[in-house]
C-alpha cells in the first residue's frame, strides 16, 4: 500500500489495480452487507467504494449512469414505468427523470447506508431521489421482482455492483428470469455487465442465459469509465418477445436541442451517436457475444 494512495485490488481483476490518491477520507462504515467507505480524490472528485472496489466518482460517474439509463430508455418509444434494481446511489434516478414519459420510478436497494452517504457525500448524484416519481424500496432486488405482477414496466434497469458479494444473485438466470416476467412485451432491460478486457466468460455465461430467457433482441454495448476496472464497463440491452426493438438506433432521443436547453442539468456525456456507437465490439467480443 502507498501512504495517500487508494488501490482497487481485487481477485476480480487479478494481477491489476487502478490507483488514485487520496486527500482525505471522509467516511468509513459497515453495513449489515459491505463495507462503506468515501473519500475526497486528488483528481476525481470524491470517491464511493464498497468492499474495496470503485462504484462512482464525481468526475466521471456521467459516463455510466447516463449511458446505462438512456440506452435502453431512448431505444423504446414512450417509456412509462421504470424499475431500477440497486442504483442506491441515486444517479440512475436522476437520469431516468429527464424523461418526460416517465410517470412511476421504483427502485429496490438492498444497502440503506449506500441511499444515506450518497445523499450526504454525492447530493449531485443523490438529486435523483427528488423527484416526485420514485418510490424507494429498501431490499433484496430478487425478492422484489418475484412481487412484481406480470408485465408491470417498461423498463428495468439493473445497476448492480459486481457479482462477489450482495449482487451475486443479480447475475444468475433465476433473476433474469424474474425480469423478463416483470417486463411487458417489446420491453427493455439494461444491466451492468462488466468489462470485454476483463469478464468474457462473465459475459459469455450471461448472455447464453439471455438468449435463452429474452425473445425480443439480446445485445451488448459498452463505454469508458476510466475509474472502472481496465477503463471500459459494459451493459446487456434485451427485450422481451412483442413490438421489436432496435438497440443501435435510438427512436426517444434525449438529446435534442429542446431538452438540453430546458434541462437545467445538461447531458455530459450521453448522445445519440454514442449511444449507437457503443454497439460496435471489438472482433475478440464479437465472436464470442454474437456468435450465431
Ligand atoms: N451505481 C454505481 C455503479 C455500480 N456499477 C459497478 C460498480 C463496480 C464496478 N467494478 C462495475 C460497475
Amino acid at each position: 500500500v502507498i501512504p495517500g494512495w487508494f488501490s482497487e485490488i481485487s481477485p476480480m481483476w487479478p494481477g491489476e489495480a487502478h490507483s488514485l490518491k487520496v486527500e482525505k477520507i471522509l467516511f468509513q462504515g459497515k453495513s449489515d452487507y459491505q463495507n462503506v467507505m468515501v473519500f475526497q480524490s486528488s483528481t476525481y472528485g470524491k470517491v464511493l467504494v464498497l468492499d474495496g472496489v470503485i462504484q462512482l466518482t464525481e468526475r466521471d460517474e456521467c459516463a455510466y449512469q447516463e449511458m446505462i439509463t438512456h440506452l435502453p430508455l431512448c431505444s423504446i418509444p414512450n417509456p412509462k414505468k421504470v424499475l431500477v434494481i440497486g442504483g442506491g446511489d441515486g444517479g440512475v434516478l436522476r437520469e431516468v427523470s429527464r424523461h418526460s414519459s416517465v410517470e412511476q420510478i421504483d427502485i429496490c436497494e438492498i444497502d440503506k447506508m449506500v441511499v444515506d452517504v450518497s445523499k450526504q457525500f454525492f447530493p449531485d448524484v443523490a438529486v435523483g431521489y427528488e423527484d416526485p416519481r420514485v418510490n424507494l424500496h429498501i431490499g433484496d432486488g430478487v425478492a422484489f421482482l418475484k412481487a412484481v405482477p406480470e408485465g408491470t414496466y417498461d423498463a428495468v434497469i439493473v445497476d448492480s455492483s459486481d457479482p462477489i458479494g450482495p449482487a451475486q444473485e443479480l447475475f444468475e438466470k433465476p433473476f433474469f428470469e424474474s425480469v423478463a416476467k416483470a417486463l411487458r412485451p417489446g420491453g427493455v432491460v439494461c444491466t451492468q455487465a462488466e468489462s470485454i478486457w476483463l469478464h468474457m466468460h462473465i459475459i459469455e455465461d450471461i448472455v447464453a442465459n439471455c438468449r435463452q430467457i429474452f425473445k425480443g433482441s439480446v445485445n451488448y454495448a459498452w463505454t469508458t469509465v476510466p475509474t472502472y476496472p481496465s477503463g471500459v464497463i459494459g451493459f446487456m440491452l434485451c427485450s422481451t418477445e412483442g413490438p421489436s426493438v432496435d438497440f443501435k438506433h435510438p427512436v426517444n432521443p434525449i438529446d435534442t436541442d429542446e431538452n438540453c436547453s430546458k434541462s437545467k442539468r445538461p447531458l455530459r456525456f450521453y448522445n445519440s451517436e454514442i449511444h449507437s456507437a457503443a454497439f460496435c465490439l471489438p472482433s475478440f467480443a464479437k465472436k464470442v457475444i454474437e456468435a450465431k
